[in-house]
């Protein structure tokens, strides 16, 4: 069966309008660029269409090239044939206009084709971008040089390395787009403005062939090696950001032409989420000032609480040095930053959160203190409020032990910074109400974050998964290894940063409450390492102390210090380590592997324990809340480039030396005996939750 179709219509004014059609985000299949090739085709021999509109099926121009055919070989034509060619010869070098009508999405190649167009008019809410280098990727459809002749390189090389999507009126602004209007405006705007390109009324503009917003040689250089140093700095591992720099280079210098949600008992029961108007927040720290500005940007009324008035000032202060953030880039007005702010009341006391939909717990790691909050909450809350804590580790059926409200309790895990990072983990337990999860996922969506439903237990899904991965950075440190290496290896494999500039980022405080709580929960699998206790006897607490594993600048910038030397050889000294002479001489990759199986380890526990749902959703949690890197696909998909049974192999071998925390889970043991894919697992959770 064809995957999709374009069709052609023949207007009265003698515009041909071509319509991309392949539900639900009109991706180009190889089926729809052979019959938008067959369109093309007619519309330019027949002798009544003077132009060509070019747009997509309901409101949506294109998703880009259909990711489900990267792996198939077209029948009969050259793939060459099927794309630059025809995109080139056929359509930009035609001797008919070709205007883009562009509404929802153009993304990855869906903008390409657009580019390809000698006029481009979209709404002002569509969505231009290419996102290809976060799929591994870069443009293949010839965006890399077309991007840059529209939008100018510097601009062009955030959207490309950032992944970053413009919207219709900044895509206007940057020239991308030549007119926004209504989506009832866009076919007929579309049709007169090609009409006036045949009419000499409009330039008749080839996106290849510009060159007015190229800058000079000289300044083309320095910002591509600029640009070069900044995706090094991102993620020094990766090739295809450097390779895509490259292709724009060349393209420059040497002419273009060279160059997801069904969750079982909740989604299934038919309920539907109540409205939330007002959220309160225990707490003004850095989580609690982040999740107020998270709710406030999208226009929920939020109470934050603080004990006294300066620990309110400060927690308010933080709120508006989010907001001023945003301002100062460009992305906020300063009407929409008093608007915004105005949504944000702080109290002292709990007399107005009777008000409220939702309370969001967020203050330090510290049980008794939890409970004696959602005990005073149970008091001041209406009996529908939602009680949900930020609690990162803190299994929730002890934190709501002082109420009878367990049914109304749940986590709402942020990750720092919280009004930036795009997870949200909800957590219930089994006695959490499933009207109060779907009250919850509403929240995400209304706040635009991502949220995966997970069950209870110390550390919840994402932060249970990755916390072997620590525990091995500092079993490996006692071995021999240095620091800053373990810290390199990772950035270098993709990750925003590495362990011990994490621990040094959350602060040390943070680092040993969780660690304590996973002591208590998995001893057996823990590594009990004393650095981190000896660190903080000498008063360094991480970057708040500009003293953690790194010196910190005034600019919170971070450089080795030779004083760790002494710490570590303390830690080593208390640590009863059965010596490895193997250890301290890995490789770059046995690093990673090391680091990382164990987190493979543990995901397999987790949905064994039907904790997490699916696969795909750690997948999801890992990129989205721990920055595995998105191109190797999620921390799941990814162990399948290994196989289980490798992994497996590898875990064995190791805890042999150094048991538990190496020590392979009997899950991952039968789906590496079984050959399946880790990638594919769910079963074992959906029957628990
Ligand atoms: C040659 C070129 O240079 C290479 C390329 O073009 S690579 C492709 C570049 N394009 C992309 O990366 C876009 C990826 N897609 C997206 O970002 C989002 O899907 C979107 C913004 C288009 C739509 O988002 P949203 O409305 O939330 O819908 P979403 O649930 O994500 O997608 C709907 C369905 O379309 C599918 N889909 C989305 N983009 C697709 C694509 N490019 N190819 C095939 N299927 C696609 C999704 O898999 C999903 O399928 P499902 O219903 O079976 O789960």
């Amino acid at each position: 069966m064809a995957r999709g179709s374009t069709s052609v219509e023949v207007r009265r004014d003698g515009v041909a309008v071509i319509t991309v059609s392949n539900p639900p985000v009109n991706a180009l299949s190889l089926d729809v660029i052979a019959s938008l090739q067959r369109d093309y085709g007619e519309a330019l021999r027949r002798s009544d269409v003077k132009a060509i509109v070019l747009t997509g099926a309901k409101g949506r121009f294109s998703g880009g090239f259909d990711i489900n055919a990267f792996d198939k070989k077209p029948k009969n034509e050259k793939p060459g044939y099927l794309s630059i060619d025809f995109l080139t010869d056929i359509v930009e070098d035609a001797p008919k206009p070709s205007v883009a009508a562009i509404d929802g999405v153009a993304l990855g190649g869906g903008l390409e084709l657009a580019m390809v167009c000698h006029a481009r008019v979209s709404t002002s809410s569509a969505q231009l971008g290419l996102p290809e280098l976060q799929l591994g990727i870069i443009p293949g459809l010839g965006g890399t040089q077309r991007l840059p002749r529209l939008v100018g390189l510097p601009k062009a090389l955030e959207m490309l390395l950032m992944s970053k999507p413009l919207k219709g009126v900044e895509a206007h602004k940057f020239g991308l787009v030549d007119a926004v209007v209504s989506a009832d405006e866009l076919i007929s705007t579309a049709c007169s403005w090609a009409l006036e390109i045949v009419e000499d009324k409009r330039p008749w503009f080839r996106s290849l062939h510009r060159t007015d917003r190229l800058p000079a040689l000289e300044e083309t250089k320095k910002i591509l090696n600029f640009a070069r140093v900044q995706a090094q700095k991102q993620s020094a591992s990766l090739q295809h950001p450097l390779v895509c720099i490259d292709v724009i280079e060349e393209g420059i210098i040497s002419g273009p032409r060279a160059g997801l949600m069904k969750i079982p008992n909740i989604s299934n029961l038919g309920l539907t989420p109540r409205r939330i108007h007002k959220v309160a927040i225990v707490g003004g720290g850095l989580m609690g000032s982040g999740i107020a500005t998270a709710l406030i940007l999208n226009n929920l009324l939020v109470i934050l609480k603080e004990v006294n008035e300066q620990f309110l000032d400060a927690g308010i202060s933080r709120v508006k040095a989010n907001l001023q953030s945003l301002v100062k880039r460009g992305q906020m007005t300063k009407e929409d930053y008093e608007n915004k702010f105005s949504l944000l009341s702080g109290v002292l006391d709990y007399e107005q959160f009777r008000e409220a939909d939702v309370v969001i717990e967020a203050v330090i790691e510290d049980l008794s203190l939890k409970q004696k909050i959602f005990a005073d909450l149970e008091k001041y809350c209406h009996s529908n409020c939602i009680l949900a804590t930020n609690t990162s580790t803190i299994d929730l059926h002890l934190i709501g032990q002082k109420t009878s409200c367990q049914d109304r309790i749940a986590g709402a895990h942020f990750f720092s910074p919280a009004h930036a990072m795009p997870l949200l983990e909800i957590i219930r337990t089994h006695r959490t109400s499933s009207q109060v999860v779907i009250d919850l996922l509403n929240v995400a969506k209304q706040i635009r974050k991502t949220p995966i439903v997970v069950g209870n237990c110390t550390g919840f899904a994402v932060n249970r998964m990755f916390f072997p991965f620590t525990q091995v950075a500092y079993f490996l440190v006692d071995y021999g290894l240095d620091v800053y290496h373990i810290d390199h290896v990772i950035t270098k494999f993709g990750m925003p940063m590495g362990p011990f500039r994490l621990a040094d980022l959350v602060g040390f405080g943070v680092a040993i409450a969780s660690r304590k709580q996973y002591l208590q929960s998995y001893p057996e699998r823990c590594y009990k390492s004393m650095l981190i206790q000896i660190m903080l006897e000498e008063n360094r607490t991480g970057e708040s102390s500009r003293k953690g594993f790194y010196l910190y600048d005034d600019k919170r910038k971070a450089s080795p210090d030779p004083e760790m030397n002494k710490y570590i050889e303390k830690s080593r000294s208390m640590a009863s380590i059965v010596q490895d002479p193997k250890l301290p001489k890995l490789t770059d990759d046995e690093i990673v592997e090391m680091m990382l199986f164990p987190v493979v380890n543990e995901a397999c526990r987790l949905l064994d324990e039907g904790v997490a749902m699916k696969a795909s959703d750690l997948d999801v949690a890992s990129i989205m809340g721990r920055g595995f890197p998105s191109y190797r696909g999620g921390v799941m998909f990814w162990a399948d480039s290994f196989g289980a049974k490798y992994i497996y192999d590898r875990l064995k071998d190791w805890s042999k030396y150094h048991g538990g925390i190496f020590e392979p889970y009997e899950y991952l043991s039968t789906i590496a005996r079984q050959g399946l894919s880790l990638a594919a697992m769910a079963d074992g959770a959906m029957s628990r939750l």
